[in-house]
């Protein structure tokens, strides 16, 4: 049991907390007081003053929130941010991101393209990301070294890829990976079958097999275009849902990712399954994938996180950003203004993406006993003004640039916007190089 009186580590006084759970909750002018890396107080800020305390840190003009999640990414792949643009799903990633990653893919390439990620995501006000890439044991080491939380998950494909002959190669590397981190604090491993299309029916299994040993998550790519679903029906004669129905991949551990192609079935599915949709707007719109209903699913009462996925088809990491897009873009597709209002996008970004990737008992919301996982937005500047409602403010006027402050389990990983554990010239100097060599190679 926690001492109640013993001192607190921090307390943090800004102008409004939004804890998110209650939903629609303000609070003005409270505190919230941390200790041992977790929540230890939230009161009105003459009440919290009295506590005895190691630091205090005033935020005036600034909006505290829990963290934001960003619930599907392939960090390493900023590294081949607008090589290919402009370009449909299929031939964007068999005819230039394939090739490009058996070309250039290797742990060199994760490791400082997944630093990058992280650095880029840090400052832009996320505290936990799921990653889905070749090499995830070279990807964990920077996300140990960082400080962030993650989900990392195993990738598994049919054919040979960067790190794997095959995917029992693949599987067997990620059950070594997930015995050396099973007691990580921050780090949660899954599997990432990467899509209907390319994993046959005895791999699914297998995942299938493992994840419910474990109790691991399993993150794929699923419904991203209605030529997938045509290719499924042709194939194996129904819907990719369906089949991963009948496989018993659905559960809460699922996390489909895209979804943009869904009949009532599919919706029935997803709720007495008690999945998960990642929704991905901007990579959708620049793929020309498709629309996720997000309202229809939310009304329902499926659980819609939210995510960038890669650097090479967003083609950024600005997961702030992207919930104002998924907030215009539910109205549009559900032809109403009121759909996603900007405290259930808010919460989309947290606390969904928190229950997505199985974390919702440590982390997306800020009450008493989760883990200090937060941010600071600092709402003072000219393009917020004036202030009604932080939470509008901050999706429909804010940006990344308001990021101010970051804490990951009590840890200051972003103070007044410079990263704390990792060196941001070193960084961009290893992108450049990257860059140059790629650019140098390849015939784009
Ligand atoms: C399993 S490793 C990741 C694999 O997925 C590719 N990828 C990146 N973005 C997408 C997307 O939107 N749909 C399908 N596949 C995608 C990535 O390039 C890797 O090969
Ligand atoms: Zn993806």
């Amino acid at each position: 049991m926690p001492d109640l009186r013993a001192p607190l580590d921090l307390l943090l006084l800004p102008t409004w907390l939004v804890p998110v759970e209650p939903a629609g909750v303000v609070l003005r002018e409270h505190g919230l007081g941390i200790r041992d890396g977790r929540i230890a107080l939230i009161a009105p800020r003459a009440e919290a003053l009295k506590h005895p305390v190691r630091e205090v840190r005033e935020l005036p003009g600034h909006l505290l929130t829990p963290g934001l999640i960003n619930a599907h990414g392939h960090a390493a792949m900023t590294l081949f941010r607008g090589l290919a643009d402009d370009l449909p799903l299929m031939s964007w990633l068999q005819d230039h991101i394939w090739p490009a990653e058996a070309k250039w893919v290797n742990e060199d390439f994760v490791r400082d393209g997944t630093e990058l990620a992280i650095a880029e995501q840090l400052k832009g006000g996320i505290t936990c990301f799921s990653d889905m890439y070749f090499f995830p044991e070279v990807a964990s080491e920077l996300v140990h070294k960082s400080g962030i939380r993650a989900q990392m998950t195993i990738p598994v494909l049919d054919f040979p890829t960067p790190g794997a002959r095959d995917a029992d190669e693949a599987l067997r590397k990620g059950l070594k990976l997930f015995d050396e981190l099973k007691l990580h604090p921050r780090i949660k491993i899954a599997f990432g079958p990467h899509a209907p299309y390319s994993v046959s029916d005895d791999k699914l299994e297998n995942v299938r097999m493992l994840a419910e040993e474990l109790d691991a998550g399993i993150h794929m790519h699923v419904h991203e275009t209605a030529f997938e679903v045509q290719q499924s029906l042709e194939l194996h004669g129904m819907r990719p849902l369906q089949r991963l129905a009948g496989l018993g991949l659905l559960g809460p551990r699922f996390q489909a990712v895209h979804m943009t192609q869904i009949s009532d079935e599919d919706i029935a599915l997803l709720v007495e399954s008690n999945s998960s949709v990642i929704h991905c707007p901007e990579s959708n719109l620049k793929l020309a994938s498709g629309f996720c209903p997000v309202e229809k699913l939310w009304q329902a009462g499926v659980n819609v996180a939210i995510g960038t996925d890669g650097a090479a088809s967003n083609n950024n990491l600005d997961l702030l950003g992207e919930t104002r897009t998924a907030a215009l873009l539910a109205k549009a597709v559900a032809g109403s203004a009121t759909a996603l209002d900007a405290h259930s996008a808010l919460r989309m970004a947290t606390l969904n993406g928190a229950r997505a990737l199985g974390l919702d008992e440590q982390t997306g919301s800020l009450e008493l006993g989760k883990l200090a996982d937060l941010v600071a937005f600092d709402l003072s500047g000219l393009a917020q003004q004036p202030v009604y409602d932080p939470v509008s403010q901050l999706i429909y006027a804010g940006s990344r640039s308001c990021v101010q402050h970051l804490w990951v389990g009590g840890k200051q990983l972003l103070d007044q916007g410079r990263l704390t554990r990792l060196d941001e010239d070193h960084i961009i100097a290893n992108a450049r190089a990257w860059g140059a060599r790629i650019a140098d190679k390849h015939s784009i």
